[in-house]
């Protein structure tokens, strides 16, 4: 088995970088069904260029490469114990290699320990199979997308959509609601893995299994098979769209499986993953451990369009307001903008996500944040030999996390513009409409696209919060982001979230009888 790390190391990398090709598909035919120029057409379209670039620069598609997770399949008397070993030593060689982010936190300390090993991390299933080759399958979901899992104990009410009963209507009502809830907060469009029955710990197993299925299969089970192709019907007219920012495509794919329940148990788990839907597998000779086939299509045999994409783009940006602003910036420009408009973004910019928020509501800031741009964001971040350090990927992550902390952190401080994904609440909106400020919504896991926008690397605070968490100042030029949230208190996060919720409400009516 003298090929097995550095075939598992190859899986990583194909896994964080590439992605396959039904999924390449799928994105590029919601493509097609989004109208042109809106704010979702042209997500989807930085999407596509994100997917090309993250192939093209051997870089991860978005900047949280997930918990990674693998499920092995070997014939009885492959040595378990070597290939664990070997797995973590090719995890912690990616992620020395920027293939993954540093993604393992002691829960209780905050402490990361910088190679992506530690207690339960990574997550590694065996099996055992009647065939003479291994099967390695890996799938990397990240943490925005997995706060987004929901688990339902039938029978419920379900906000919107009313009762759910112990039947597959009841079960229906669970998946709309569970795609509803999402929002965009989970970088949508999205694929859904449904697990019914179980328990509480398998249930989500099996929800999360069902996402190692191929795009385009059909569930052999023909009630399932039906749940699935209504699922795929009425979900987009919930109106959600890609990032959340409303549009005709919110749900990418649905699979849904089923185990035995207990008597007094009907669990529904719902397993949300972003467009970012990483996820690959090859199959090695049980002898050396070399690759001999991958599991699903590389993304390779699907290039993303991006000629026609380029001149969509352009166009539409001739219709749109574009903003320039340079950091500093002022309250007078700020106030001037309006939900829809796109921003570029020029000058400093500074990240902070959890840790650093909590720090700064009783302590000072080490940067002056007057008029500045805040993003949340935890990059991927390289270090040459020189000594200096280089973004590697570098998207926004769910800002929705900092609501308790944002409102107070923009006056304390004079933050004029906050970016992030997924939108914030009241709390947050209101204090930029008294402060005079914006919330600027990235597009989710477009990694490469943003990294590509940070020219310099002018220092960084808190590396001791680990590198995710760390306050880094970026030197930034044509960073772009559209407001969602402005200060005239309006937020297009609530509208599209009202919106859909009484979408939702249509769907009551009892379907499966
Ligand atoms: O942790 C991150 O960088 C992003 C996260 O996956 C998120 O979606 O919020
Ligand atoms: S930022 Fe978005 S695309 Fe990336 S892991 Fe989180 S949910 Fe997925």
């Amino acid at each position: 088995m003298q090929h097995f790390q550095k075939s598992v190391y190859d899986l990583i990398v194909e896994t964080s970088t590439n992605l396959p090709a039904d999924v390449r598909r799928t994105i590029q035919a919601a493509k097609e069904l989004e109208d042109q120029g809106t704010r979702s057409a042209l997500s989807l379209s930085t999407i596509a260029n994100n997917i090309h670039m993250a192939e093209t620069n051997v870089s991860p598609i978005c900047q949280d490469t997930g918990m990674p997770t693998f499920i092995i399949h070997c014939p009885v008397g492959a040595n378990q114990i070597i290939m664990k070993k070997q797995i973590r030593e090719a995890v912690a060689q990616a992620t020395k290699d920027s293939k993954l982010r540093t993604n393992s936190v002691d829960s209780l300390t905050g402490a990361n320990t910088g190679d992506n090993l530690g207690p339960g991390t990574p997550v590694i299933h065996f099996e055992q199979w009647e065939r003479d080759d291994i099967e390695v399958k890996l799938i990397l979901k990240g943490g925005g997308c997995e706060n987004k899992n929901i688990q339902y104990s039938l029978p419920a009410e379900l906000e919107g959509i009313g009762k759910a009963g112990r039947d597959l209507d009841g079960i229906r009502k669970c998946i709309m609601h569970a795609i509803y809830q999402a929002q965009g907060q989970g970088c949508s469009a999205g694929f859904i893995g449904v697990g019914i029955g179980g328990d509480r710990t398998s249930g989500y197993e099996l929800a999360k299994h069902q996402l190692f299925r191929h795009v385009d299969d059909v569930n052999p089970i023909d009630e399932l098979r039906k749940l699935e192709e209504y699922v795929m019907a009425h979900a987009n007219t919930l109106g959600i769209g890609t990032m959340g920012f409303g549009g005709q495509v919110t749900l990418l794919g649905c699979k849904v499986g089923v185990a035995n329940r207990l008597p007094a148990s009907f669990f529904v788990s719902v397993a949300y993953n972003c467009w970012a839907y990483r996820r690959q597998g090859v199959v090695l000779d049980a002898v050396e451990g070399k690759i001999q086939s991958w599991v699903y299509e590389t993304g390779t045999a699907v290039p993303m369009e991006l000629e026609e994409e380029a001149a969509e783009g352009a166009a539409d940006q001739a219709e749109r307001r574009e903003i320039i602003l340079n950091t500093p910036i002022s309250e007078e420009q700020i106030r001037s903008l309006r939900v829809g408009d796109i921003v570029v973004i020029n000058g400093m910019m500074h990240t902070g996500r959890d840790a650093l928020h909590k720090y700064l509501m009783d302590h000072d800031t080490p940067v002056d944040l007057n008029g500045a741009a805040l993003y949340h964001c935890g990059p991927v971040m390289s270090k040459d030999e020189n000594g200096e350090w280089h973004v590697k990927a570098a998207g926004p992550t769910t800002s929705i996390r900092e609501e308790p902390y944002q409102g107070d952190i923009i006056k304390k401080f004079g933050i004029r513009a906050v970016i992030g994904k997924g939108g914030m609440g009241a709390k947050t909106l209101k204090a930029l409409q008294e402060h005079g400020g914006v919330y600027l919504n990235a597009i989710g896991g477009a990694a490469q696209y943003y990294a590509k926008c940070f020219k310099k690397v002018d220092g960084v605070d808190f590396i001791e919060f680990g590198v995710p968490e760390a306050m880094w100042h970026l030197q930034t030029e044509g960073f772009a982001a559209i407001v969602t949230m402005d200060a005239h208190g309006n937020s297009l996060h609530a509208e599209v979230e009202k919106d859909s919720l009484q979408k939702l409400t249509e769907l009551k009516e009892p379907v499966f009888k």
